[in-house]
């Protein structure tokens, strides 16, 4: 096996051999303008003074100790162990055989390093972007893995503490001047995190970019040596903080979402392949509660953009704390409602919004219009992983939770949510299950399709499900919405991430192709898994060095 073996994460020098036994202790307003800062700024003052009232001025520069690790080696999954090294790359040794038509690299991105020195973080969320490759050519595999160089990770190595504010970890205070000195840069944005560490789009030029929840976390990356060239910066003057972690990426279009918390809504804004300037299509104003629902990801039809507004909503309070609540940066608000709201892509119209029963979820799967027999769109399906409403999944993807499985079943039931938005001028949709959630163990999440069917109907999706007892999803399921069956793939102890589509090119079957995912075994290896699309059998797998941490989203680029 050819290999580059590089320094670990704490930059001592490290060699193949000591490796494999290497010890883990040395891991984004349409016109947001000034005044609108400066609105924005007083809301947040008053509300920081607010807090600074129910909480003397010593708890705000305590911050709880963080979940420690599990004492028990047996419970230390790879899966929630900070990656071993900065970086490494490799050709693999393949056990099966890689159909020759696959050609391009499979690129995922996820939080990989969950520490820095001895302080151990808190949430799956919080980790640091851990990118990793899966070249496939000729019938040959070269992988590799590397850390993200935001400024918030070569902060954190640098001063060895938090620098910014990450999904549930907030830099600690060491009094009360310098909490409220943080609170004027949240307004700035500036004390937020660039982690980019949740996805990884390819957009229409050909430039490869890792995104999060906040804008300034989108940053270019090389797809083959996997450098972090710089960040992504937005020409255009919409401002904004935060926005979706999951835009509609496709050769023609970047499409995404900016929640606006100041005035309720959300602003659906697309941008041309070339271009670093998002131009607004519309924008929905929220039919409820206080601020929008959290847009982790929307979905889109062929000719709508589909705005979720979730009763799991941004919380401005929340987001000034330092230290975290049950629910982070959210609040749950059922009497608020829950809709669905459809924009059309052509106008900028809201063409409906609908109340539907409460849900939550992070990922959408597709949408697509439904038509009569005169060719006229009567209603809309949009697909889901649905909690059952249940904001408890957030709590169980603590590191702590995820780190301590002893056989339980815990957790919390998931299914493929369908929610049917009506277009005759109806007031509500439903919310159905697409099929029988005993089909893939009542787990749900991180899923794909094939990308020729964005937007339209489809039959088939791929998505992680559960075999229980369980803590976390730990099947690679194939969902059939015809047949209304699943076929699972396990693996006992396996934690496999997003199952990935590519379809064959020339393909005329939905489900003609490959599903990738990376595997992080129970016994600390890991290996990369290719399955036939259609018949869901494993034809390839070949093995890592050693076993990576959990991954979230992935994406493909083709050899040219
Ligand atoms: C990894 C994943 O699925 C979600 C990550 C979410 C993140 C990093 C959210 C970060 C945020 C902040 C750091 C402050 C502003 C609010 C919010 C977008 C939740
Ligand atoms: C891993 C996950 C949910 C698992 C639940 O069953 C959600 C990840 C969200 C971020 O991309
Ligand atoms: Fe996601």
């Amino acid at each position: 096996m050819d290999s580059l073996w590089f320094s670990d994460i704490c930059g001592h020098h490290v060699s193949p051999f000591t490796m494999l036994d290497f010890d883990q202790s040395c891991h984004r307003k349409h016109g947001f303008s000034l005044e609108n800062k400066l609105v924005f700024g007083r809301k947040l003052y008053k509300q920081a003074l607010t807090i600074a009232r129910v909480v003397s001025p010593s708890q705000l520069a305590i911050v709880p100790s963080p979940d420690k690790e599990p004492v028990d080696p047996d419970q230390n999954h790879v899966a929630w162990t900070s990656v071993k090294q900065e970086r490494w790359e490799g050709e693999l040794v393949v056990q099966g055989e890689i159909p020759l038509w696959l050609k391009g690299t499979y690129l995922r991105n996820g939080p990989g390093l969950w520490h820095i020195e001895d302080y151990n973080f808190r949430h799956l969320f919080d980790g640091y972007a851990t990118l990793v490759k899966l070249h496939f050519e000729d019938g040959r595999l070269i992988a590799g893995h590397r850390q993200i160089e935001s400024e918030a990770y070569k902060a954190a190595k640098k001063n060895k503490k938090i620098c910014f504010r990450e999904f549930s970890e907030v830099p600690k205070h060491e009094n009360f001047m310098a909490y409220v000195g943080d609170l004027s840069k949240l307004l700035s944005g500036s004390s937020l995190t660039d982690n980019a560490n949740t996805g990884v789009v390819k957009l229409g030029d050909g430039r490869v970019v890792c995104l999060t929840e906040t804008q300034k976390g989108s940053l270019v990356i090389d797809p083959n040596s996997l450098e972090t060239l710089g960040r992504f910066e937005y020409s255009d003057s919409l401002g904004g903080l935060i926005h979706s972690a999951h835009p509609i990426v496709t050769d023609a279009e970047f499409l995404t979402l900016l929640p606006d918390l100041l005035k309720p809504g959300y602003l659906v804004v697309r941008m041309e392949p070339g271009t670093n300037e998002r131009k607004v299509i519309g924008r929905v104003n929220c039919s409820g509660g206080p601020a929008p629902g959290w847009v982790h990801s929307f979905p889109v039809t062929q000719h709508y953009v589909v705005v979720p507004e979730m009763p799991l909503r941004y919380c401005a309070q929340n987001l000034l704390r330092a230290e975290p609540t049950p629910l982070y940066k959210f609040q749950w608000h059922p009497q608020s409602k829950a809709f669905l709201h459809v924009m059309c892509k052509a106008s900028g119209k809201v063409v409906t919004s609908v109340e539907v029963p409460l849900f939550v979820t992070f990922h959408f799967i597709n949408a697509y219009e439904e038509e009569d027999e005169d060719g006229r769109v009567t209603s809309i399906i949009a697909d889901c992983c649905e909690h059952h409403a249940d904001t408890s999944i957030l709590d169980q993807l603590r590191l702590k939770n995820l780190r301590f499985f002893k056989g339980e079943d815990v957790l919390p039931d998931a299914r493929v949510g369908r929610f049917k938005i009506p277009l005759d001028g109806s007031r509500n949709g439903k919310l159905e299950a697409a099929l029988d959630a005993d089909e893939h163990g009542r787990g749900m999440d991180m899923c794909s399709i094939n990308p020729a069917y964005l937007g339209k109907k489809y039959r088939y999706a791929y998505a992680c499900g559960a075999q229980r007892p369980c803590h976390f999803p730990n099947t690679l399921t194939k969902l059939d919405f015809v047949e209304k069956k699943a076929k699972n793939w396990y693996d006992e102890g396996a934690v496999p991430s997003e199952p990935f589509f590519v379809a064959r090119p020339g393909a005329t079957e939905e489900d003609d192709g490959v599903v990738i995912s990376l595997i992080s075994e129970k016994n600390g290896g890991g290996y990369a898994l290719l399955l036939d699309g259609s018949t869901f059998k494993e034809i390839a797998r070949a093995k890592l060095p050693y076993g990576l941490p959990y991954g979230l989203h992935g994406c493909w680029v083709p050899k040219k």
